[in-house]
């Protein structure tokens, strides 16, 4: 393969895929950590890391000592303390080799109009039921599990395992109804899980009217390979959290298109 030989710099078609790839890598990792306590950690870990090399070791000794032993350390520190990214990460980079490419795969055999009318027929409960949700103003977490980790979901959740109603949506979310409280989470086609207890968001520039209901519904989506629609109690606004952004105040046509996507 050609090499381009600039003096001391030796640039082969490698390196420029090397150094592509390093950049996707952080580019990803700083989606993650974006916005999250997770980032000032990492400011926190690097400013280490740095004083580590720059302070002289002959001169310092008592200081270099202790950032040489933080620095020791360092890669545990990490595993430990962004756990949750690393999962986030490797849910991301197994999900783009894998389920994209089947979803691809799937469309081309079997034409994209048959896809989207079967997929409107699963989905359409879901809207009409969100639609109700919003008029009544009550509140709501659905949650769309591509893959159902039953350690993560069954330990808070009430197991339901039933076919995707309109209806039962609206008994669940109901006020009165003893499984209001928490999501319920879809996953393979049915209704799993009700009144789940999911983790929250630890961003810190979410705007201020997003409570618990909202936190949770962005933290799940952090944590794993999920999607979620938020109808706020308050207002009947519906929002949809992906990978830990959400998109507020969103219309049911924008809905249908999304959930057409990802679920
Ligand atoms: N960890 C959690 N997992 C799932 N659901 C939760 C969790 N914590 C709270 N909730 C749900 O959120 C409700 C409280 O919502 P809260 O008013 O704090 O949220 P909000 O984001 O302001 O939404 P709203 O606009 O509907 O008020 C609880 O009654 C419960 O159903």
């Amino acid at each position: 393969m050609q090499a381009f030989d600039f003096g001391l710099l030796k640039i082969t078609p490698f390196s420029v895929l090397d150094i592509l790839l390093l950049a996707i890598i952080i580019y990803q990792l700083y989606n993650l950590i974006r916005g999250t306590i997770a980032a000032n950690i990492f400011i926190g870990l690097t400013l280490i890391y740095i004083l580590y090399f720059i302070v002289p070791e002959e001169k310092m000794p008592l200081l270099a000592g202790i950032l040489k032993k933080v620095a020791d350390v360092g890669i545990i520190a990490v595993i430990v303390l962004f756990q949750q990214e690393i999962r986030r990460f490797l849910l991301l980079v197994g999900k783009n080799a894998s389920l994209q490419r089947n979803k691809a795969w799937w469309q081309y055999f079997f034409g994209k109009a048959q896809i989207e009318k079967d997929n409107y027929a699963r989905i359409k409960p879901i809207i009409d039921a969100c639609k109700s949700l919003k008029q009544t103003r009550t509140g709501a977490l659905i949650v769309f599990a591509k893959y159902y980790d039953e350690q993560f979901y069954q330990n808070s959740c009430e197991v339901i395992e039933a076919k995707i109603s309109k209806r039962l949506l609206e008994s669940i979310f109901q006020k009165n109804s003893p499984l209001h409280d928490g999501a319920v989470v879809i996953a393979e086609n049915k209704i799993k899980s009700a009144s789940c207890i999911l983790p929250l968001t630890e961003k810190t520039d979410l705007p201020t009217q997003f409570g618990l209901r909202h936190r949770a519904g962005i933290g799940v989506t952090e944590a794993n390979d999920a999607t979620a629609i938020i109808v706020s109690e308050e207002t009947g606004e519906i929002s949809y959290a992906k990978q830990g952004r959400v998109k507020m105040n969103i219309s049911f046509a924008e809905l249908e298109k999304l959930l057409n996507k990802d679920f």
